[in-house]
């Protein structure tokens, strides 16, 4: 089935201290907005991309769009205060019967076959996230004193893209708009509709270009990529 991807790229990337949206920062001279769009552009099964921008910098992304030759982009709407908003914003921009996707535009590495998987997985179940499993021991700590460990085992790093039936993640955000609930990722707000999301295994590499060292663990990546294509 086709799917529509809704892409929040309305932060404003304080993490990153660039002093700008960190996603018009270049990897090997490409912004990060465009290495993400080009990996829903290049896929035969993405239908259409919705953009939610800040409205200060939606004429320099339409610009980029066209320079990119990016042709899928079907909507571009405002985005929010929050990343929860943005995500909002765009769904109410793009009713559709089928699966929709929400990710990161700061996660450039996605790859088409993990996409592929959310896709089917969220056809047959209705919700499913892309995920990697913890490698550092994670613990609770309360006034710098460590509290519990928490079970490796069980613990899993969630990612984006993350992959819904269309209603159910409507009727996610509409409640939690309603309630005033404020989630950090899209799982969270089905979750506590009592929707079951399934994991879906995804590669280390889909990271989210976060903080100035993610710039340099991406040029490593995309290095990988290219001797990966020879
Ligand atoms: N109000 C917001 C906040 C975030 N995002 C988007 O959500 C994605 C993940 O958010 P994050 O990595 O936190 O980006 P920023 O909010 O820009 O970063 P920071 O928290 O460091 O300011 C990014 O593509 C970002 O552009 C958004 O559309 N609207
Ligand atoms: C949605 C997310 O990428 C899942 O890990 C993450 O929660 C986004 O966090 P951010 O602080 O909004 O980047």
């Amino acid at each position: 089935m086709l799917y529509t991807v809704l892409l929040p790229a309305a932060g404003s990337g304080k993490r990153m201290g660039a002093g700008q949206n960190k996603l018009f920062l270049e990897l090997r001279k490409i912004p990060i907005l465009i290495h993400t769009l080009r990996a829903f552009e290049q896929d035969p099964k993405c239908h259409q991309i919705v953009l939610a921008v800040k409205k200060e910098e939606q004429a320099f992304i339409e610009e980029l769009l066209v320079k990119h030759r990016i042709s899928k982009v079907a909507a571009i709407t405002e985005g929010g205060a929050e990343r929860q908003h943005s995500v909002y914003a765009c769904l109410k921009a793009s009713p559709t019967n089928g699966i929709v996707l929400v990710h990161d535009a700061a996660r450039p590495f996605i790859r088409q076959e993990v996409i592929h998987r959310l896709v089917q997985t969220a056809e047959e179940f209705g919700a499913a996230v892309a995920a990697v499993r913890a490698k550092d021991t994670v613990k609770k700590v309360e006034n710098g004193i460590i509290q519990e460990t928490v079970d490796r085992e069980s613990l899993w790093i969630i990612q984006t893209p993350q992959a819904f039936r269309y209603d159910v993640l409507e009727k996610a955000e509409r409640m939690a708009e309603k309630e005033g609930f404020l989630g950090t990722d899209e799982a969270m707000l089905v979750e506590r509709q009592g929707e079951q999301v399934h994991i879906v295994e995804s590669t280390y590499d889909n990271l989210k270009m976060t903080t100035q060292e993610d710039l340099l663990f991406g040029e490593v990546i995309l290095t990988k990529r290219e001797q990966e294509e020879q």
